[in-house]
């Protein structure tokens, strides 16, 4: 098994710390490549994602990446836009998947610690993420700016298929989470091909809420949701709320996926370089390594993976409100495995 590994900014590097101990554990032969991508490199000499970069990841099986951003460094959008995004358009991650799962022994903050358990699948190359747009008459009071959302048939039917498949093997339930009532040109084509796509799949129920309601119903009523599919912005909102109500943003894995198996898909935390903790030894490394046995489980090593999350699974079950330091949390899990 062939790894890239991406640390990042800020918190990126401890976190991934704990994840790849809790990897190697388990798959004791695998081979990492660290890649020096973030701030640092980019304060150097200016690089952010090249294209020989690039080349040497599509090499890999997967990708595990910390975070990216350093927002007291270099100027908001930088690294986000010349690092992460241009990694996740050009290796074709249009699932970005985020589960949000409350585990046992972890306290949601909504009333009745209701169980939490459903999947939100977001498009990942498209939307409002694409970088169409400009700004004109920039600093004058009459400037104008333009970030346009780019909706294709094509991307919407490929997330809207793998979000009924993944409905299909879960509790059969599909919701749509958009914006029909205003943005009807991109919501019109979302609505059409989730009715167009639903009759490949008869067992499943579509329902659709508003992203404004989706907000008062994840607070108030997460059971109704199963499966979730939404467009890349309100896929990045949404899932941090899903994790905040999932027990905190230290829970949250993701996967961004390219489903046809062309390139190494990357598995990364839903949360950031969390500036405001970063080398304190305080960042719950839990996200990272449910996000690892994402990645083994992504790749076929389901026993892996499920010793992963049983280690998880097993600490979060007794590890209480008691602050634990990022090694602390890592060692722990190691030791459950
Ligand atoms: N995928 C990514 O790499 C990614 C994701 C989100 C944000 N970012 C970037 O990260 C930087 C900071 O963004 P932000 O502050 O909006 O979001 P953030 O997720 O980094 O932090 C939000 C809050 O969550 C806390 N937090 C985050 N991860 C935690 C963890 N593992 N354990 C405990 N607490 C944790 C932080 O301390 C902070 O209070 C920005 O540059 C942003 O663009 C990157
Ligand atoms: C940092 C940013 C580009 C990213 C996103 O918006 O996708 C982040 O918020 C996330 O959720 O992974
Ligand atoms: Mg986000």
């Amino acid at each position: 098994m062939k790894l890239a590994v991406i640390a990042g900014d800020g918190i990126g590097p401890e976190v991934v710390d704990e994840a790849l101990a809790v990897l190697r554990a388990v798959v004791p032969d695998v081979e990492t490549t660290d890649y020096d991508l973030g701030a640092r490199r980019y304060l150097r000499n200016g690089e952010l994602l090249t294209d020989a970069d690039l080349e040497s990841l599509r090499e890999h099986d997967a990708i595990l990446l910390g975070a990216i951003g350093d927002p007291r460094t270099v100027p908001s959008g930088v690294l986000e836009r010349g690092l992460l995004l241009k990694m996740r358009f050009a290796l074709d991650h249009h699932v970005n998947l985020r589960p949000s799962k409350r585990y046992d022994g972890v306290t949601s903050p909504l009333a009745g610690n209701p169980e939490i358990d459903f999947v939100v699948v977001r498009e990942g190359t498209e939307g409002p993420y694409t970088g169409n747009g400009g700004a004109l008459r920039i600093g004058t009071p009459h400037e104008v700016a333009t970030e346009v959302s780019v909706n294709t048939r094509y991307g919407v039917e490929r997330v809207v298929r793998n979000a009924f498949q993944r409905a299909s093997a879960r509790r059969k339930k599909l919701t749509l989470v958009h914006k029909t009532n205003v943005l009807t040109f991109a919501g019109s084509l979302w609505q059409r091909t989730v009715d167009e796509v639903a009759p490949e799949f008869p067992d499943v129920t579509t329902d659709y809420c508003h992203v404004d309601a989706a907000t008062i119903y994840l607070v108030t009523d997460p059971g109704r949701f199963d499966v979730i599919v939404t467009d890349n912005l309100f896929g990045d909102i949404i899932t941090d709320i899903a994790a905040a109500i999932g027990g905190g943003i230290g829970l949250a894995a993701s996967g961004n996926i390219d489903a046809t198996g062309t390139n190494p898909s990357m598995f990364e935390p839903v949360h950031g370089s969390a500036p405001d903790i970063a080398g304190q030894n305080k960042a719950d490394p839990t996200a990272t390594i449910l996000s690892t046995a994402m990645l083994l489980r992504h790749l076929g090593k389901t026993v892996e993976a499920g010793r992963v999350e049983a280690a998880v699974v097993a600490d979060l079950a007794e590890r209480g409100d008691a602050a634990r330091s990022t090694t602390e949390v890592g060692e722990s899990i190691r030791a459950r495995l």
